[in-house]
């Protein structure tokens, strides 16, 4: 069997997948100005893409499987198998219009409509009645209103650009992530499928890992039962008996959000020498 053949994007997505590959043990690294990068398994092959490109080259089937914004497989409307949700690099697609336009001035002229999304916008605003004319713009779309566009169509993650431009939402067309995506050819392959379905598992794990902390306590055996009822009820805890039978130690994997909560809660009900760890993964 050849080699899984993988696209990563250029830009702020490498950064993320490139962790992930990392932590899930196998190392991406990108020398300067090369599009190649070094993998540390030898049944992957990557290439550096821009994001945009991405659902079109697994569509047409030349490398296996990638990873991308969820914006860019729709403006491009590349038939892909979606695998995973990774949740990085979350952004809204918004539509915007200088803060002082009122809603009802923008049905009562021809809008010019800055986008980098030219599918997406045209889409929305043919959906919702608008009469427009789109200009296709590469990057800094916030600068051409007011005077080279009454509305733009672009990507918000904070929200800072759009007010540093004085711009104000007036709709969310679409939610976006980063996702794992395949070609369907790929995925028709059995061993290339697999090939996927492992590294998606282990994608999950380091998610799951990144979620989650490891908590370690020990309880006098009086208190024992009241302490497990506290306990969150995602999983039984792993329970074993304290040397000198004197009580019990409990370990239990929890939501990291649930950390500040729990611990008074777990000292209220008697537990002594808790102790808190990362995970670096977790399969179930
Ligand atoms: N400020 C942001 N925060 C988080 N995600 C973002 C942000 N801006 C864009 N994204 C998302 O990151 C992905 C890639 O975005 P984009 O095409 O702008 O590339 P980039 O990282 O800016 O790279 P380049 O600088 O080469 O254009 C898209 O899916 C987009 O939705
Ligand atoms: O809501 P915010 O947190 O302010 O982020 C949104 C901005 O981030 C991205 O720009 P980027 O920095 O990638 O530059 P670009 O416009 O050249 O793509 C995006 O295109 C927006 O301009």
């Amino acid at each position: 069997m050849g080699k899984l053949q993988i696209l990563i994007p250029k830009g702020r997505i490498f950064d993320n997948v490139s962790r992930l590959f990392s932590d899930a043990g196998i190392p991406v690294s990108l020398a300067d100005r090369t599009y190649r990068p070094k993998i540390g398994a030898e049944w992957l092959d990557a290439k550096i893409m821009k994001p945009q490109n991405v659902g079109e080259l697994l569509e047409l089937g030349s490398h296996d499987a990638g990873f991308t914004g969820i914006d860019w497989i729709r403006e491009s409307s590349a038939d892909v198998e979606e695998i995973m949700d990774l949740g990085f690099d979350r952004v809204r697609i918004v539509a915007a219009v200088p803060s002082d336009l009122d809603d009802s001035a923008l049905k009562s002229r021809k809008l010019v409509v800055a986008t980098e999304y030219v599918s997406i916008a045209d889409a929305w605003l043919r959906n919702s009645g608008y009469d427009y004319r789109i200009v296709r713009t590469y990057g800094a779309t916030e600068v051409f209103p007011p005077d080279d566009a009454d509305m733009i169509i672009d990507n918000t993650s904070t929200g800072q650009t759009l007010k540093d431009n004085g711009l104000r939402i007036v709709a969310t067309i679409l939610e976006s992530s980063t996702r794992f995506v395949a070609s369907r050819k790929a995925m028709d392959d059995p061993d290339k499928r697999s090939r996927i379905e492992e590294l998606a598992m282990l994608f999950r794990a380091v998610l799951d890992g990144r979620d989650k902390v490891m908590l370690e306590m020990n309880v006098p055996k009086s208190l024992f039962p009241g302490l497990v009822a506290g306990l969150p009820s995602m999983r039984s805890p792993t329970v074993a008996p304290l040397y000198g039978d004197e009580g019990y130690a409990v370990k239990i994997a929890v939501r990291k959000n649930e950390v500040p909560v729990l611990i008074p809660r777990l000292k209220k009900l008697g537990a002594a020498d808790i102790v808190e760890y990362e995970l670096r993964k977790v399969v179930p």
